[in-house]
């Protein structure tokens, strides 16, 4: 019998009931879930099921929630200003309160976009299975474990029962080969990825990054790839566990200690896989030939190299994706053929789950250090979590940013949605560090170009898209 990939073995321990039927006629299976993760947009209606139905949560040990995506980014001692927003975050400490569910509410510490918080907390663990009513749950793959975003229907069945119906799933390996160019990011890698697959590329499957240049990367990078393998249409996306997850993981408040930690050791070691497995597709990208990459378009497997040209619509033969190019470049406001170096933006923001994590806010402070943010450019520095925010001012980056002319935020969601204060104004150009760019999703009528953190330093600086190698 031939081996098992990584998602079939951490799929297999968490089965608790087997659906019949073989290949794809096989029904769904019934899994456990190991870490539930909570937070104001996606749960109400879930809870007001369960109070319907006169039903607890089943394990409140693995259920945590945290607000994020309604809150502002200034002034957080204040009352919400947006009705909306106030009672989608009152009603989620409402909930919180009554059903028992732990809850990091503005201000907090540990309060921060729910998937900077799951990992830095130390509840994301090698071979779990981890879900949360948000599609971006797949950053927590980073850790080899299966995590998926889920309805609100499902956040009500995993609240009352911990367990979920999930169909079985295809494996695709994406093999990055050879080692990233100094200056050349996950982030652009995971562009280039979904540039290369397509957003519709990895539906049905659970992707595996692999590699040598995988492996090399840190945890942050890793989770900023996985972060997006929803953007290329994939259920989740993976990397197998080895030292440098064990080395981030370690002595995190929720991490195994003492014996435990050898326990479970053992068991994450046993978590990649094996040499005779057979993925359901494979896709090859060479690292060492990328560059950095950002996206002229408005869906995220719309990129360049930050080299190249606005595609000229008419040079491109197939016909839906000639009528995608034609409409997004319209929307983007840019001529075909300009040079993508020559676009200007007015906004540059820095944050999200994609890069909003420590080595981000490192990466930007490198570039700005010493500099100024561009006249008439707006930047916004915006910490996952208040903890990154804690850690970036004890390391002095906070004051960079300042003296370079950012504004620098509390954490949550920010710019990445129009969901809170933090928006673009119409026909507003942006440069952002987060994973979509679709037509209003910074705000009405707002343009966005997904770029890396380096890029967004270097681009708040000149103001036009450009690398820290632009700079002098
Ligand atoms: C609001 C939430 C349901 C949504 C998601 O599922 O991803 C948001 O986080 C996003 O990034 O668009
Ligand atoms: S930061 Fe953006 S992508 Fe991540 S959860 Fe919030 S809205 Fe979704």
């Amino acid at each position: 019998m031939a081996g098992k990939t990584l998602a079939e073995k951490v799929w297999d321990q968490h089965v608790v009931v087997r659906g019949e039927g073989e290949g794809s006629a096989r029904r769904p299976d019934l899994i456990y879930i190991d870490l539930h993760l909570v937070h104001e947009v996606t749960s109400p209606q879930a809870f007001d099921g369960l109070r319907l139905a006169g039903r607890g949560v089943r394990r409140l040990d693995l259920t945590i929630a945290t607000e994020d995506h309604n809150v502002p980014t200034i002034d957080i001692d204040k009352p919400i200003a947006d009705p909306v927003s106030r009672t989608q975050v009152e009603t989620l400490r409402r909930n919180c309160e009554e059903f028992g569910v732990r809850l990091h509410p503005m201000g907090d510490l540990e309060q921060g976009i729910v998937h900077v918080v799951g990992p830095q907390l130390g509840l994301t663990q090698p071979g779990m299975t981890v879900v949360c009513g948000d599609s971006h749950t797949a950053t927590h793959g980073a850790f080899g474990s299966i995590a998926m975003g889920i309805g609100t229907s499902e956040v009500e069945h995993v609240l009352a029962t911990q367990t979920l119906s999930l169909r079985p799933f295809k494996t695709m390996a994406i093999n990055v080969d050879g080692e990233l160019p100094a200056g050349v990011t996950s982030k652009d890698l995971i562009l280039a990825i979904i540039a290369q697959i397509g957003t519709g590329g990895g539906q049905g499957y659970v992707l595996e990054y692999r590699g040598e240049a995988i492996r090399k990367l840190s945890m942050e990078s890793r989770m900023t790839i996985c972060n997006m393998s929803i953007e290329a249409g994939a259920r989740a996306g993976m990397i197998a566990p080895d030292e440098i997850t064990y080395e981030f993981l370690k002595g995190r408040p929720h991490a195994p200690q003492g014996d435990d930690w050898d326990i479970a050791l053992a068991a994450w070691e046993q978590l990649k896989t094996d040499e005779d497995a057979v993925f359901d597709a494979e896709v090859h990208i060479d690292a060492s030939a990328l560059t950095p990459f950002v996206t002229w378009g408005t869906n995220p497997g719309q990129g360049l190299p930050l080299g190249a040209s606005v595609p000229v619509p008419e040079e491109i033969a197939d016909e839906t994706e000639r009528h995608a190019a034609e409409k997004a470049v319209r929307y983007m406001d840019l001529e075909p053929g300009m040079p993508l170096r020559e676009i200007k933006v007015d906004t540059v923001f820095v944050g999200s789950c994609t890069n909003g994590r420590i080595e981000d806010m490192r990466a930007v402070a490198e570039v700005l250090k010493g500099r100024k943010v561009a006249e008439g450019v707006r930047m916004l520095v915006v910490p996952g979590s208040m903890r990154v925010r804690a850690q970036a001012e004890s390391e002095g980056l906070g004051e960079i940013f300042v003296a370079a002319g950012a504004e620098w935020r509390q954490a949550g969601c920010s710019m990445c949605l129009g969901m809170n204060p933090d928006q673009l104004a119409p026909g507003e150009r942006s440069a952002s560090t987060s994973n979509r760019n679709f037509e209003g999703r910074q705000g009405k009528g707002g343009r966005t170009h997904l770029v890396s953190p380096a890029v967004a330093a270097a681009t708040a600086v000149r103001g036009t898209l450009s690398a820290p190698a632009d700079l002098d």
